[in-house]
């Protein structure tokens, strides 16, 4: 793949990656306007929808893991160019969840409903602070190269990359998975919970402890005692503020 065409590719997957996340927040806050949502779309008897969504979420998840590790990557990038490497698992995240917004199927059985008008904007305040943090937390850690933007840039002006860092920034420093909070945030506050969008969050959160695991195996095997006394001093998924030593010298 030319160094053009190799940046061209990253700029639509990065386009293609950032609309289907847009999109990922309609479809969990089941906005009115939108024809398929967690509550809205094709409907199939209970037995049916419970093995088609469960089977579109395992799609996911396995997408997502297998092609975050780092034997797989070893072993893809003899096929493909190391530049697009992350375009391709951005790309293939999205088709993965774009299938999941088409293929899923409602099930409307409400689970609670808070119409206390005070409970129900904070929880939709929890909902958009949820996305925010997911957002804000993809640009601490580096954002474009995350979504692959970085990598195809270096290789069009011939930069290396840095070498890799373990970063603690703003969120970074009380807990050690800022973006998967904010997912859990925006997975569960909703005031209206269907059984369908109960199940889409059970399976989403499964993933995500799982994916976790995974993650803080590789971090350790990165980064070593660094990764360990860092987590080891930070929550996981909730902040984990620690007490300022007042005195020190005392
Ligand atoms: C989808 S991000 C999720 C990051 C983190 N688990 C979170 O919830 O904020 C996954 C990528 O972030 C990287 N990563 C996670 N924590 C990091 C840190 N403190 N410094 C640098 N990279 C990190 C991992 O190596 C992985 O490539």
């Amino acid at each position: 793949m030319s160094r053009t065409a190799t940046l061209l590719f990253a700029i639509i997957c990065y386009a293609i990656f950032f609309a289907t996340f847009l999109y990922l927040i309609v479809f969990v806050g089941d906005f009115a306007f939108a024809t398929v949502t967690v509550d809205n779309g094709p409907q199939a008897p209970l037995a049916v929808a419970l093995v088609v969504d469960i089977a579109l979420m395992a799609l996911f998840g396995l997408q997502h893991s297998m092609m975050a590790r780092p034997a797989f990557k070893a072993r893809w990038t003899r096929i493909v160019p190391p530049a697009a490497e992350r375009s391709v698992y951005v790309l293939a995240a999205s088709i993965a969840l774009m299938i999941l917004f088409l293929g899923w199927r409602p099930i409307d059985t409400i689970v609670w409903n808070f119409t206390n008008p005070i409970l129900h904007d904070l929880i939709w305040v929890l909902f958009w602070a949820g996305w925010a943090t997911v957002l804000v937390s993809t640009f601490l850690i580096n954002h474009f190269e995350l979504f692959g933007l970085q990598q195809a840039w270096f290789h069009v002006s011939g930069r290396q990359a840095a070498k890799p860092e373990l970063r603690q920034p703003v969120f970074y420093r009380y807990v050690a998975h800022p973006l998967y909070s904010g997912f859990f945030l925006s997975f569960w506050a909703t005031p209206e919970m269907t059984a369908g969008h109960l199940l889409l969050a059970l399976g989403l959160s499964a993933y995500m402890l799982i994916a976790i695991r995974y993650e803080e195996h590789d971090l350790t095997n990165q980064f070593g005692e660094e990764y360990r006394r860092y987590r080891s001093s930070v929550g996981g998924l909730i902040p984990r503020f620690r007490r300022r030593d007042r005195n020190p010298a005392a």
